[in-house]
């Protein structure tokens, strides 16, 4: 994907210069024809009438061989439209696994027992034995050194990513037996590298819900501290944002995928650098209105205020958890 943009920037480039070096280059010819031309009219080698002619001939086959060029540009950009498409269409598709094994108890909140996990064979383990559980509506911090594992710990739970050993726990049943669908109405994520598509507010956060519930996306967007901003843009919830929303600022945006993740309904949340760009202030408004919902919450954070938010943190270290106690311990040995 991020090929493909790099190629396309370079290909948007490319035109530029060429359109550029086009027109100079045409430009510079006509004045000297013209140049030419008369002086050969003016010679009598030539009539005025010829002139005009080849003029006229010689701009026709100009205006054909730039579109000829221009069809071969297109041409390009299509071939990187298709493999764009392709890493949608050939990429496998989810297996919706409808015989799960049945419907999970949410009570039972979240249990990891012995996971392990690695990117390929010959690599090292990156989530490595790892073990512990979290309790319907407890808050939960997961803390390391940047490349401990703890992203890939969330990507295990939430089903992106299959443990090499072990099992994972929700509501009392084995991923590997929980129907996909059931497993991703029950937890929410923002992740860190969440984007957001071309189309309205509106259908971001809803997530383009074909019945779409305008109150929810106005409640959710409330609860994300977004709700003022929006109100604020011209268009309110109907601004159409570029593709990535590229029109919006990065805390902006965070809001936004954090009130997509909310309008679900989730069970669990879970915040991977979720609030990252937002300031302190803000960060509280969201997680305090958070912290008011009865979901279970895996927080992954640097920042002491973030890491407060939380009522247990667990300290993870290459790839297992080795430590755990409460956040207001952890901010009182943090302060001064
Ligand atoms: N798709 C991938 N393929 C191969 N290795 C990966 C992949 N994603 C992550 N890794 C590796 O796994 C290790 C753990 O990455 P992970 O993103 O889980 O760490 P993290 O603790 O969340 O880090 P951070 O706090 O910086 O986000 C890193 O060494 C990383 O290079």
């Amino acid at each position: 994907m991020q090929d493909a943009v790099n190629q396309e920037i370079r290909l948007a480039k490319f035109a530029q210069v060429f359109v550029g070096a086009n027109q100079l280059i045409f430009g510079l010819e006509r004045v000297l024809v013209i140049w030419i031309g008369a002086n050969l009219a003016l010679q009598s080698v030539f009539s005025v009438g010829m002139l005009i002619a080849y003029l006229a001939y010689k701009d026709q086959f100009a205006l054909r061989m730039a579109g000829l060029v221009d069809r071969a540009i297109e041409f390009r950009l299509l071939r990187l439209h298709g493999e764009r498409l392709a890493d949608i269409v050939q990429s496998e598709p989810e297996s919706s696994n409808p015989g799960g094994l049945g419907r999970p108890d949410s009570l039972r909140g979240i249990e990891i027992r012995n996971v392990s996990y690695r990117y390929s064979e010959g690599e090292p383990w990156i989530v490595n034995d790892c073990s512990f559980t979290i309790k319907h509506g407890d808050s939960v911090a997961i803390v390391g050194e940047s490349g401990c594992g703890k992203t890939t710990l969330v990507k295990l739970i939430l089903g992106l990513l299959k443990p090499d050993k072990g099992s994972l726990l929700i509501g009392g049943i084995d991923t590997s037996q929980l129907a996909t669908n059931d497993l991703r109405a029950m937890i929410g994520a923002v992740m860190q590298d969440d984007q957001l598509f071309a189309g309205s507010i509106a259908e971001n956060i809803s997530f383009f819900d074909s019945d779409l519930d305008f109150d929810r996306v106005q409640r959710v967007a409330e609860l994300a501290a977004i709700h003022l901003d929006i109100s604020a843009m011209p268009m309110g919830y109907q601004t159409l944002i570029g593709d990535m929303g590229s029109s919006l600022s990065g805390g902006q945006k965070q809001r936004i995928v954090l009130a997509r993740a909310l309008y679900r309904n989730p069970l669990v949340l879970v915040l991977d650098e979720a609030t990252s760009h937002l300031d302190v202030m803000k960060e509280r408004l969201v997680s305090d209105a958070i912290k008011s919902l009865p979901i279970t919450r895996i927080i992954i954070a640097h920042r002491p205020e973030t890491i407060a938010s939380a009522d247990r943190v667990l300290v993870m270290e290459q790839g297992r958890i080795v430590h755990e106690f409460g956040a207001q311990v952890q901010l009182e040995t943090a302060s001064p």
